[in-house]
């Protein structure tokens, strides 16, 4: 279903970059970000802070609900002499609100004129040699919410839905570093072993609650993109052990100041 405020989700989109606009007096935004379980420490790492916003005070936006979820726009003005727009949380499905809220940041910051999106998010990931810390480039997505938010015959073209040339800036960054194909879950639920069993069949290497219905969008705005998981942990019966929130936590403060480093260097290349 679809809230009432969402009837236009590009309208209140343009109504959200208007607001930023007036209140940030940003003449021009290059690139956004979106900042997930342990991303966010890293901001100040990025460039000159321009401004900040709490999210709940623009349009089509609330206050993010899970700790470690952030819930501010910060405007960066980029060592490259960019701009870039920093989302330090994002709404998620499983908070029921439905699919548009969801995809409102990228699509606001695809109507303050960004030609680039980033989005980062915490992960569990499937292969064993994975541990808690690992980076991960995304290079592909698998969508398994059953739900999209474009409407109508808006037939996009998904097959370098993730920029390869963002991904060679990447591994020029940082060589070697590992890439892999995300799949989303509804969530809030963690997966069991046989859903973890599934995706792997089905070719995923980390499971998430975010991100692909954000590329969704960033492809429909005709973004480029990018995205980086951080394994926070094994996903279900990838190991013996139980998952649990604070163990994401703690992943996600452990890597932070290697996670600020990578952002720096790809956001300043
Ligand atoms: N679906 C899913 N989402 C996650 N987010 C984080 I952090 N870890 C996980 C995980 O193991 N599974």
């Amino acid at each position: 279903m679809t809230s009432p405020e969402f009837t236009d989700p590009h309208a209140i989109a343009h109504d959200a970059a208007d607001a930023i606009r007036s209140r940030l007096s940003l003449a021009s935004v290059d690139m956004g970000l979106v900042l997930g379980s342990g991303w966010s420490a890293g901001i100040d790492r990025l460039g000159t802070v321009l401004g900040r916003l709490p999210l709940g005070e623009l349009p089509g936006f609330s206050t993010p609900v899970v700790a470690g979820h952030g819930g501010d726009l910060v405007a960066v003005a980029l060592p490259t002499g960019k701009t870039a727009v920093v989302l330090t949380g994002r709404t998620h499905l499983y908070e029921g609100r439905g699919v548009e809220p969801v995809v409102h940041g990228v699509r606001t910051i695809a109507a303050l004129g960004a030609s680039t999106m980033i989005l980062t998010n915490g992960c569990g990931g499937l292969d064993p040699s994975w541990g808690p810390g690992t980076v991960v480039a995304i290079s592909d997505h698998i969508n398994l919410t059953g739900v999209t938010p474009l409407r109508g015959a808006t037939f996009i073209d998904m097959s370098k839905a993730w920029t390869p040339s963002l991904l060679e800036v990447v591994e020029r960054i940082a060589p070697g570093i590992p890439t892999g194909v995300y799949a989303q879950f509804r969530g809030p639920q963690y997966e069991t072993p046989a859903e973890v069993r599934m995706a792997r069949i089905i070719g995923a290497d980390l499971v998430g609650m975010s991100t692909a219905l954000e590329a969704i969008a960033a492809r429909e705005a005709g973004l480029d993109l990018l995205g980086l998981s951080l394994v926070t942990n094994h996903a279900a019966g990838v190991t013996d052990a139980p998952l649990n929130h604070a163990e994401v936590i703690a992943a996600g403060e452990e890597a932070a100041p290697r996670l600020a480093s990578l952002l720096a260097d790809i956001t300043a290349a």
